[in-house]
């Protein structure tokens, strides 16, 4: 059984609201045990994950970044993904819920568990990287 570390920028209640239990689902579906920690944005989602990497198996970052009117999201958006993707090339086994989208609409659609239920696949995800670092690592 792992232990599962939900990282959640909780931006947009409503929406994270949909990822996590998504996520969540998910995780004990597969007969694992989470905990959820909240964090400002998606901006310190990755820093979050590497200050708990030592105390759990694997790892998801949920979150949505909706594109503004400037630069921002673009920062936003490309530093959380590339901040956590460069934990997992140090083999931490994390799933990217994060949702870069234009409007809210489409991210609705994308955190809803009954539609394209991201968070629920960010978690999957997590554990199928477990699995292979328990194969490879
Ligand atoms: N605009 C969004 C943010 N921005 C906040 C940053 O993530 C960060 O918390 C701030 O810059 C302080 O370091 N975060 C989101 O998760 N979603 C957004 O749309
Ligand atoms: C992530 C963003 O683009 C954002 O929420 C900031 O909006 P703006 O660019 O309009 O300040």
């Amino acid at each position: 059984m792992a232990h599962v570390l939900i990282v959640e920028a909780r931006f947009y209640t409503h929406l994270n609201d949909l990822l996590l239990e998504g996520a969540r689902a998910a995780i004990e579906a597969a007969g694992h045990t989470h905990e959820t920690v909240t964090v400002p944005g998606a901006l310190e989602v990755p820093g979050t994950i590497a200050l708990a990497a030592e105390r759990y198996d694997a790892f998801v970052g949920l979150g949505v970044v909706i594109r503004g009117e400037t630069y921002h999201f673009e920062i936003v958006a490309g530093e959380s993904a590339r901040g956590i993707m460069a934990l997992t090339m140090d083999g931490l086994a994390i799933g990217n819920g994060i949702l870069t989208v234009e409007n809210e609409d489409q991210a609705l659609v994308r955190a809803r568990p009954d539609q394209k239920d991201k968070g629920g696949e960010a978690a999957k995800a997590a554990l199928a990287m477990l699995d292979l670092k328990s194969r490879f690592g």
